[in-house]
């Protein structure tokens, strides 16, 4: 029986890695030859990718730590954990909403600072509170108004419960899915320009993915489209926001608050900053949840060849036909694709009995199921087609 070999790159709960059976599953830090790589944050950019990889699973949402396109380009899935985490990220931006509002961070800090700094007790540490308290006087949350950008799994829950603390919100999401349409509280206003959300939103809140389109979406002009005083808060990427001009609106006082998780040498330590330590999928829950999916969705494709939530194929799942072998093979997206595969198969005296094929962007995979003796030459036979990528007999 085959065994798979599965390194992890970062600490992965054991909630998720103990339902690999070790029967058919090795996992370790320091696995040579791996067939499927366990990460959430730690950075694969410059990784060479064994020959031996099949897949990569992300314990988490965010992939721009990923070399997703170049991965693609091998026959190499990427799988993400899609809301596994985004019940942990809505209550910190909330949190991180409060914080703002009600200058928490520094009050805290300058308590501390009565007692530890300057030695203040009893009646005088009383009279410094009180006289100290009114720098900190801050807004409560009804009637203010919140722009969500990004309204997927994060952005969605975001939205219903800063609507439900009496937030007026508005939404934009160009590519807003059916399925998170239907998350939505009604009380959303979606919006149909980026601009309009900065112009009419006390603050703003990021969930959309690092990517090309989005990098510097806050920047200097929609800022100043905000109204004076605004916040905005960042758990999406440090790269969606162009920090410089954040840091200076805040300057200026144009900005009352950048609350984010991205620490950054300029901005975690201005007065007006609150960075955190990337905490927004930090909490047990989430953390089991994602390895649990990661985990699952990784297993399956190695096991059965089923591709669910990829971030670089389209979705392939296909219940086993029983007496028969199973075949995967990644090709281009290019006509006559299916003819050349299915003909090689029928050359070999192969019946199809069960066959899926689909295409996303560049590339196709398809899964069939075939009765009869597949011999190693078939791999080789496959491969020799133009245009396909990667073929494998999944032998479980
Ligand atoms: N701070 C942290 O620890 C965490 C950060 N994240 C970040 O949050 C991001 C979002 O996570 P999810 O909501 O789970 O992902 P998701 O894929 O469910 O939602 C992202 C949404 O952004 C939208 N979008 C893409 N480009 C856009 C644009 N230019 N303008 C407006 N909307 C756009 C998409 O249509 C999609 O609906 C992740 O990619 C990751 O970078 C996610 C989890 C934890
Ligand atoms: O899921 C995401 O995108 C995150 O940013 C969480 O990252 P982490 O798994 O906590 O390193």
């Amino acid at each position: 029986m085959t065994t798979f070999h599965i390194q992890t790159l970062n600490a992965i709960s054991p909630v998720g890695l103990q339902r690999l059976d070790r029967e058919l599953f090795d996992i370790g830090t320091d696995i040579p030859e791996p067939r499927g790589i366990l990460v959430r944050s730690a950075d694969l950019h410059s990784m060479d990718v064994p020959p031996s990889l099949y897949a990569v699973a992300r314990a988490g949402a965010g992939t721009n730590n990923i070399p997703v396109a170049r991965l693609a380009a091998l026959g190499i899935p990427v799988f993400n954990t899609p809301g596994a985490n985004a019940n942990a990220v809505k209550e910190l931006v909330i949190a991180g909403m409060l914080l703002a509002a009600r200058n928490l961070y520094h009050a805290a800090d300058y308590t501390r600072d009565l007692v530890a700094e300057k030695g203040l007790a009893g009646k005088e540490l009383d009279v410094q509170v009180e006289a100290g308290k009114k720098q900190f006087a801050g807004f409560e949350l009804p009637g203010k108004s919140l722009g969500v950008i990004g309204l997927g799994a994060i952005g969605v829950l975001v939205a219903n419960a800063a609507h439900a603390l009496g937030l007026k919100v508005l939404g934009y999401d160009p590519a807003l899915t059916i399925k998170n349409a239907w998350q939505l509280s009604p009380n959303v206003e979606q919006v149909t320009s980026v601009e309009e959300l900065f112009s009419r939103s006390d603050m703003i809140t990021l969930h959309v993915p690092l990517v090309d389109g989005t990098r510097g979406l806050v920047n200097a002009e929609r800022i100043a489209l905000m109204p004076q005083g605004g916040v905005v808060l960042n758990f999406a990427r440090g790269g969606v926001v162009d920090e410089a001009a954040v840091l200076q609106a805040l300057d200026t006082g144009h900005l009352h608050a950048y609350v984010n998780d991205f620490p950054s040498e300029s901005g975690a330590v201005h007065p007006r900053v609150v960075t955190l330590p990337h905490l927004g999928a930090s909490t047990g829950e989430a953390e089991d949840n994602c390895a649990i999916m990661a985990v699952d969705q990784l297993a399956d494709y190695l096991l059965h060849g089923n591709i669910r939530n990829s971030v670089n194929f389209p979705e392939v799942v296909m219940a086993r036909t029983p007496g028969t072998t199973r075949v995967g093979i990644f090709n281009e997206n290019k006509p006559n694709m299916i003819g050349q595969i299915t003909a090689v198969l029928a050359d070999a005296g192969l019946n199809v009995a069960e066959f899926t094929n689909k295409s996303q962007g560049d590339y196709a995979y398809t899964l069939v199921d075939v009765e009869g003796e597949v011999r190693d030459e078939l791999k080789e036979q496959i491969l020799a087609i133009d245009g396909v990528i990667r073929a494998r007999k999944i032998e479980t």
